[in-house]
């Protein structure tokens, strides 16, 4: 029986993971879980409903390597301390991740099962080890659409994202409730009030937003009541790293690094919890009928949900509130734009967390069992 260790399953991505493995009933006998922990080592195991054993030391690259798999969400700079010295003592076992640094390494596929199965067969065929879960803006926008790069349709793609706090981490996700609760509670007296100035409101609420007490030591400026149109480090040409990703990894999950599709936009991280929307324009290769549009985005995959062009279907079904911690990749306002008829535009919103980190990785290690037998 395959030997399995998970790393970074009590944080926030390894958290969903650990839920949708439950929900799965992925452990379930098929094989042997591990736990490890980078401060923990030595404590009680999660608790997942059947013994998990004492928490192992993540940094010790002895047991690590008693494992035939090993999936981490413990994060980036785990990874590059850990994984080198790993295969570099002999390991010849399967690396699952949710981290990006080895996402774009020769020897590494990033995993979505439901757009790119057939890279990652090819790739288990050819012996390579390394699965890594894409970026979440990515993964979503291929859950959403990946219909019409199936159908070779795609000339070129421009994604303008609305980026939930979740992306940048659980801390993030507590600093713009906190900032919430300051904003409200600074116009909470003449909120009371209906006869009250909205003029006033706002200029109250705005000198708490700009005001050195409010809480911005994680995003560094208010999001809340705001929006940072910034999202990583910069890179070359005026990008940031985040807008980078969508041109690298989209062709790179599409098996299409050799003829790639121009994918380009701006990031933007919005006041949402855990789901990311993204604005989309796709240049067509060729004149499609709006039906055969849908139909093809509806294809995307088992999760997209299609929302008709319609006021009240999209106000409901097309959000943030609609959509966090569901599996449903939802996609809408699908149009043909004035520019001209190979320009098609629509609108997604899918959760971060699921898509957009755990479940590709919850997928792959299936795969993974699949291919050794398990
Ligand atoms: N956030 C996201 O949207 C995405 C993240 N990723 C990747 O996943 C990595 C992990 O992200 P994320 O899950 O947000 O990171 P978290 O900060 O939530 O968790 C990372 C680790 O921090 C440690 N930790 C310390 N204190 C706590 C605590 N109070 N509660 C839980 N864990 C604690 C745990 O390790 P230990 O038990 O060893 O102490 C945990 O595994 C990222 O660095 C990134 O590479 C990928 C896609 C999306
Ligand atoms: N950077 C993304 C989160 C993410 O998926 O990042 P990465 O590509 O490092 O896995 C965000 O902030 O929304």
């Amino acid at each position: 029986m395959a030997r399995v260790g998970f790393i970074g399953w009590r944080g926030m991505v390894g958290s969903v993971l650990m839920q949708r493995m439950r929900e799965e009933h992925d452990f379930s006998g098929r094989f042997e879980p591990v736990f490890f922990s980078t401060s923990q080592a030595g404590q009680k195991g999660p608790d997942l409903g059947f013994e998990t054993g004492v928490l192992k030391d993540a940094y010790d690259t002895k047991v690590l390597a008693s494992c035939d798999i090993l999936v981490s969400c413990q994060g980036g700079d785990y990874t590059k301390e850990v994984y080198p010295r790993l295969r570099s003592e002999g390991w010849k076992g399967y690396w699952i991740d949710a981290a990006s640094t080895l996402r774009m390494e020769q020897d590494a596929v990033i995993v979505l099962d439901p757009v790119n199965r057939h890279v990652i067969d090819e790739a288990l065929s050819r012996g390579i080890k390394n699965y890594i879960g894409g970026n979440c803006t990515v993964s979503l926008m291929l859950m959403a659409i990946g219909g019409l790069f199936r159908e070779d349709l795609v000339e070129w793609l421009s994604s303008m994202t609305y980026q939930a706090a979740s992306g940048a981490g659980a801390r993030h996700m507590r600093e713009l409730l906190a900032q919430m609760k300051e904003l409200g509670d600074a116009a909470h007296d003449l909120l009371e009030d209906p006869a009250s100035s909205i003029l006033e409101i706002d200029r109250r609420v705005t000198e708490v937003m700009r005001s050195a007490e409010f809480p911005v030591r994680e995003f560094g400026v208010p999001l809340a009541g705001s929006l940072i149109p910034w999202i990583d480090r910069p890179v070359e040409e005026g990008q940031t790293r985040e807008e980078w990703k969508g041109f690298a990894e989209t062709n790179k999950i599409l098996g299409r690094q050799g003829n790639p599709v121009p994918v380009d936009g701006i990031c933007v991280r919005i006041g949402a919890m855990r789901s990311h929307s993204q604005a989309l324009t796709i240049k067509l290769k060729k004149r499609i009928s709006l039906k055969d549009a849908e139909e093809i985005i509806a294809s995307s995959s088992e999760w997209t949900k299609l929302v008709p062009n319609d006021r009240e279907v999209t106000m409901k079904e097309l959000t943030p509130a609609a959509v966090s911690g569901t599996l449903t990749v939802t996609v809408g306002r699908v149009r043909f734009m004035k520019m001209g008829p190979e320009f098609l535009t629509a609108f997604t919103v899918g959760d971060q967390l699921l898509w957009g980190a755990a479940e590709p990785v919850r997928r792959a290690l299936l795969i993974v069992l699949d291919h050794l037998g398990g």
